[in-house]
């Protein structure tokens, strides 16, 4: 599985215009401090602020280490931070397999490469400044942080798709401008760029080139309190990770975008500019895995236009595409935000595991099927025995 994959499906002809707690048992290593129980929580104790892991020298994202802090045994949150790296470490080792271990090592060696060597162009943009970021309305929303105030900026056009002001002119045209710089000493050195996703032949990685403490501020601090709000079903107030990047449309760049469903819970796409026509989104309904390719109703049928400036806020698994830019240049910023469940599920490739995970989130497996995986998954999930299972 792809950390940044969106999943492309066919689009739906009807739809108009064309297109309990589980443990993991680790016993403890010899000659190590022990922990008392060293078992994972299944679910994340949503509020333990875990540490920042980002110097550490792993093969890993240090935000799979932040989400995974969250599922350590009580026992352990207070240990040292080093101990908590080793026993991550430990678990982590026997889920990854050699294909995902490589790549993310390649992807951290990419990183380090172009932050060793590019300057930044616009230093003001590396950190959140609210009221030269976001437009006034915006920030009092939330500063008041309640559902009214939300609502009062919000319009929700099509059930579960919110759209609001949010950027302020002068940010989008310096995040444009250091997003052209990007390109132009990525052209200049000769480095070969990794695309935001599958799905794009231009655009850029904001987090690969310095953005990504800034975009996990705006994650937190001003896109948790909404989400929270309005995708509580998507656990909105823990969102703890994110692709962040850019997507250009227009002549010479890409022209449209295929019908697909995110890799996030909750998706923020922001136009940036510049001047263009054509370009719409297309949303054709939420749809869980099993269901991404079923036909669409016509109330899920909605089309929206890109303002500069403007914000929509929607549910990664909401199927939804971007029709031509027909003239001009089009350029958004994409905030793909995850919670931690889906950060652990990528820690393997294993379906059973999911599928283990989704039993204890009430989601979709039966007991029988269940005690059957949970016989394979030993020992990350203590079993419970049958009865406990379905009081669940
Ligand atoms: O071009 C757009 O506005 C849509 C982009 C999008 O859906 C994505 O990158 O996931
Ligand atoms: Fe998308």
């Amino acid at each position: 599985m792809s950390l940044d994959g969106a999943v492309e499906m066919r689009e739906d002809p009807p739809a108009g215009n064309g297109n309990g707690n589980g443990a993991v048992t680790v016993a403890p290593p010899t000659g190590r401090p022990s922990y008392g129980n060293r078992r994972l929580r299944l679910n994340p104790n949503t509020e333990h602020k875990p540490e920042r892991y980002d110097d550490l020298e792993a093969e890993l994202d240090p935000s799979i280490f932040r989400s995974l802090e969250r599922h350590l045994p009580p026992s352990m949150l207070e240990a040292p931070r080093d101990s908590k790296v080793q026993f991550m470490k430990e678990i982590i080792a026997r889920y990854l397999s050699d294909g995902e271990r490589t790549r993310v090592q390649r992807h951290k060696e990419y990183r380090q490469k172009i932050m060793s060597a590019y300057q930044p162009l616009h230093k003001e943009l590396y950190n959140v400044h609210p009221t030269t970021f976001f437009v006034p309305s915006f920030v009092k929303a939330i500063n008041e942080n309640t559902e009214e105030s939300f609502r009062n900026i919000m319009s929700e056009p099509s059930p579960k798709v919110y759209t609001f002001a949010m950027l302020q002119p002068t940010f989008c045209e310096l995040l444009l401008d250091e997003v052209e710089n990007f390109e132009r000493w990525v052209d200049a050195v000769k480095f070969k760029i990794m695309r935001p996703n599958t799905m794009n032949k231009y655009g850029a990685v904001l987090d690969d080139f310095g953005l990504e403490a800034m975009l996990n501020k705006l994650m937190e601090e001003f896109i948790c309190p909404i989400s929270k709000v309005f995708f509580p079903e998507v656990g909105g107030s823990t969102l703890d990770s994110h692709h962040g990047f850019v997507v250009e449309y227009g002549k010479d760049k890409d022209v449209e975008l295929g019908f697909h469903v995110d890799d996030s819970e909750v998706t923020l796409n922001i136009c940036l500019g510049k001047q263009f026509s054509g370009g719409e989104l297309f949303f054709r309904g939420v749809r869980c895995d099993k269901h991404v390719n079923s036909e669409t109703q016509p109330e899920e049928i909605f089309d929206y236009s890109h303002v500069p400036g403007q914000a929509v806020l929607h549910r990664g698994r909401h199927r939804h595409g971007a029709r031509a830019t027909t003239s001009g240049h089009r350029i958004n910023l994409l905030l793909w935000c995850r919670r931690s469940k889906s950060m652990l599920q990528q820690l393997t490739d294993d379906k059973e595991l999911l599928c283990c995970r989704m039993y204890f989130f009430s989601m979709a497996v039966c007991s029988e099927c269940f005690l059957k995986l949970a016989g394979n998954l030993f020992p990350l999930f203590s079993i419970p025995d049958k009865a406990s299972i379905i009081t669940l």
